[in-house]
């Protein structure tokens, strides 16, 4: 099993990243990473990848086989999709026409639109990430690390994505990702970590970490209404309620500065913000109170 064991992160002399990390990543399993940004996901995500290796502590357990989509693909390539994945597939031991046709398969999987044979730098921003994905699992992974796999995604390949983070899972390996979005963690993760100030804990089901509670209204100016903004979308936004002139959100304590400064701009008065001074239980139909 991959442990990481009294784990420290520091680029040069520069602040700890992560500070004394232990945790395990078993199999079967599929790992959330919730942490606001900047909190040092990808740092963790790279580490675990053994891309990136620990100022301190001890790393065991690592699989062989490893996918790893990073948080920002190398898009300027100008290789195509196919010829970049037979060339992946080469490098991690297929032939030539297994490779092919594994990667074909892949990209039909995922829908792949703008063409196979379109350098990836000018594929659209979904589109190349959907190649990022396919190189990953290229070889069936026994671990798959995903920085924030779903964004850009159509609706079409998120449901694929689920799917392969679940046959994953059920063929014995681990998958570990990340996103900013509760309810997308909620949705396919088994277990979950939360990285709050260089600390990697257990994100305990049952119970949810402190949140701040904003409510907005329509300040009812004559001539202008307040612009429509797609909440769920905010980064630190974990639940939205209401409706029209006044709205209700849930938000990590991290993020609710930037997004009050986006309220404020959208042309919204902030009637309250409130803060949990714990960790509180979660509320019915949370996945995390399983
Ligand atoms: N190569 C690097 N050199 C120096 N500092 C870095 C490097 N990579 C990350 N950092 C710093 O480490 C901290 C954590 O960054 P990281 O990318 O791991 O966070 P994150 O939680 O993934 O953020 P986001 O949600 O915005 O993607 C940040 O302060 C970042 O500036």
């Amino acid at each position: 099993m991959l442990r990481l064991t009294d784990v420290s992160k520091r680029y040069g002399s520069g602040a700890w990243v992560l500070d004394r990390v232990d945790m395990e990543i078993p199999p079967g399993q599929s790992v959330g990473i919730l942490g606001s940004n900047g909190s040092g996901k990808s740092t963790l995500l790279r580490i675990l990848a053994g891309i990136s290796r620990p100022t301190r502590g001890r790393i065991s357990g690592m699989p062989r086989l490893i996918g790893y989509v990073p948080d920002r693909f190398p898009a300027a390539d100008a290789m195509n999709p196919i010829a970049y994945l037979v060339h992946i597939g080469r490098i991690r031991g297929l032939g030539g026409d297994e490779a092919r046709r594994r990667g074909l398969l892949l990209l039909e999987r995922l829908r792949l639109a703008g063409g196979i044979r379109t350098p990836i730098r000018a594929l659209s921003k979904g589109n190349a990430q959907k190649v990022a994905l396919a190189q990953a699992l290229m070889t069936p992974p026994e671990l798959l690390i995903l920085d924030e796999p779903w964004s850009g995604l159509d609706a079409g390949a998120h449901q694929v994505l689920g799917e392969i983070i679940a046959e994953t899972v059920r063929a014995g390996g681990s998958v570990v990702f990340t996103d900013h979005r509760e309810s997308v963690t909620g949705a396919h993760a088994t277990m979950a970590y939360r990285v709050d100030q260089g600390r990697v804990l257990r994100h305990q089901p049952g119970t949810r970490a402190p949140m701040a509670h904003v409510m907005l209204t329509d300040p009812g100016a004559e001539f202008r209404s307040p612009s429509r903004i797609d909440w769920h979308e905010v980064d630190g936004v974990a639940g939205v309620g209401g409706d029209g002139g006044q709205i209700q959100l849930r938000v990590h304590p991290a993020a609710c500065d930037d997004l009050l400064m986006i309220a404020l701009r959208g042309g919204w008065s902030v009637a309250e913000v409130r803060r949990d001074h714990a960790a509180t239980p979660a509320r019915d139909g949370e996945r995390w109170s399983r």
